[in-house]
């Protein structure tokens, strides 16, 4: 357990991370982290390959057991729960590759994402998210006829169907078109003016400039540094352990 904190602890944030800690053998890929994401707001986690960004997700999500620390959701301990679990207490999460049902069509994806949740309301809410992704068109497409940049729209889609609290976004605009990058902005702004809090994994410094409100800096697994857009560019801990390597 987490130095400090006892069982009955309460934490009232959205996302609240505490001491979070994962060995692989001799790396310690992420080494004590702390964070408090608040209601609504847009986080970006960055830092060079290999910093943990990705572990950290996965032990957020229950992807991953964590050796040290706890995690609580929407005001709820969700420490050591199963990934379905995590996911039934408000959480979702996208892949830097998107995980489709390939051989179904696109609206059928997304009502699939609903399985769990509201069923009579899930063609309403599917046609909606269509609409906001801008896939409308292709709604009657298997997934896999889909362009990348679509993929990745859909797998956000997904998401939406669940209504979320937290949502994780691994690298959602990497690579994309511009007329995707665009939609996937402005329907995470929708989605965020709606009520969720974002997580965001982000190589794309112009991306995190434009929707984070706050940015943590990783490095070999720990935070070296937090704070604004701006803050963070003139960070020189950042630029020494960041920005001199970007890929
Ligand atoms: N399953 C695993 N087994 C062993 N080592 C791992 C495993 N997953 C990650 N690591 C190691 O943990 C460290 C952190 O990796 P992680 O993938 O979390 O970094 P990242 O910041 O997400 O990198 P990238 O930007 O390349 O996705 C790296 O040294 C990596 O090699």
């Amino acid at each position: 357990m987490y130095a400090g904190a006892d069982s009955q602890t309460v934490r009232h944030s959205p996302l609240v991370l505490e001491g979070l800690v994962k060995h692989f053998g001799g790396v310690t890929a992420v080494a004590g982290v702390d964070l408090e994401v608040e209601s609504c707001e847009v986080v970006g986690v960055i830092g060079p390959n290999g910093s943990g960004k990705s572990t950290l997700f996965n032990l957020i999500s229950g992807m991953l057991p964590m050796d040290e620390g706890r995690v609580w959701l929407v005001g709820k301990e969700v420490t050591g729960r199963s990934a379905w679990r995590i996911a039934r207490a408000g959480l979702a999460r996208t892949f830097q590759i998107p995980s489709l049902f390939d051989n179904i069509s696109v609206r059928d994806n997304l009502l699939a994402a609903a399985v769990e949740g509201d069923w009579k309301g899930a063609p309403r809410r599917a046609g909606e998210v269509l609409e906001m992704l801008e896939i409308s068109h292709v709604a009657d497409n298997l997934a896999s006829e889909l362009s990348g940049g679509q993929q990745k729209l859909l797998e956000f889609g997904r998401v939406c169907m669940r209504d979320p609290s937290v949502i994780l976004l691994d690298e959602a605009t990497a690579g994309v078109h511009p007329n995707i990058r665009r939609i996937m902005l402005e329907a995470i702004r929708r989605v965020r003016e709606a009520g969720a809090t974002f997580l965001v994994i982000e190589h794309d410094m112009e991306m995190v400039r434009e929707i984070c409100d706050r940015i943590i800096v990783m490095d070999a697994g720990q935070v070296v540094a937090k704070g604004s857009f701006d803050e963070i560019a003139d960070n020189v801990e950042v630029q020494r352990a960041y920005l001199g390597r970007q890929r």
